[in-house]
């Protein structure tokens, strides 16, 4: 079960901790097979599964690894060899928390990584603010993919925060949520005896 945490990790935040839905048994496998059958696309058609660190990269490279697809990782500025491409990310909902992270940092990939006119899948495991994933769709634009070769997939929203509202304002890309965080809570306890 991923209980709510109140006051985590600062006053005011009701965090679930949903990336520890990976470390129960089933778990990942649960949310990969969600995450396969959930997209309205075809997974033949799409190029690379793009993930930003550090929940990103669970769920994007199990579903990578069962989709035969390959990986695009998207790490904070400064962990990847050159020549990439950076954006500036705004604090997630989560990460405002922290005093690295007061305002934000820069984010990353390799440059020329994806191909131009590529067919992208971003997986993340949290949809909150919308902040990271607009990042995310920002890097692959300056990149040159274009935002409408781009399909978003998230374990988890938190549609409170309005994330779709910031995604959609300026970016004209279809969002597949994966499913709704009680749907996986409900489905974990039942089939993997949580
Ligand atoms: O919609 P948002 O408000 O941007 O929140 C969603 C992001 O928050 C969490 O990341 P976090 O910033 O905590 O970093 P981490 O994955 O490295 O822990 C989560 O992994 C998402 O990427
Ligand atoms: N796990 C989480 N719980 C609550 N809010 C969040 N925002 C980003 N990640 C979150």
């Amino acid at each position: 079960m991923v209980r709510p945490v109140s006051d985590f990790p600062r006053p005011g935040v009701e965090f679930r901790h949903v990336l520890n839905i990976s470390q129960q048994p089933g778990g990942l496998a649960l949310c990969t097979s969600l995450l396969q059958t959930h997209f309205a696309g075809i997974w033949g058609k799409v190029d690379v599964v793009a993930c930003c660190e550090a929940g990103g990269f669970v769920y994007a490279s199990a579903l990578a690894l069962q989709v035969n697809g390959p990986l695009a990782l998207i790490r904070e500025a400064g962990k990847l060899p050159t020549p990439t491409v950076s954006v500036f990310k705004s604090t997630s909902h989560i990460s405002s928390s922290t005093s690295d992270y007061l305002e934000g940092n820069r984010i990353e990939m390799e440059r020329d990584l994806i191909a131009k006119g590529a067919s992208v899948v971003v997986v993340d495991d949290v949809l909150a603010t919308g902040k990271t994933l607009c990042a995310v769709l920002e890097l692959l634009n300056k990149a040159n993919i274009g935002a409408k070769d781009v399909s978003i997939m998230v374990v988890a929203e938190f549609p409170v925060h309005r994330g779709r509202e910031l995604l959609s304002a300026g970016l004209a890309v279809s969002i597949s949520r994966a499913f709704w965080i009680l749907v996986v809570l409900r489905k974990v306890s039942r089939g993997v005896g949580l």
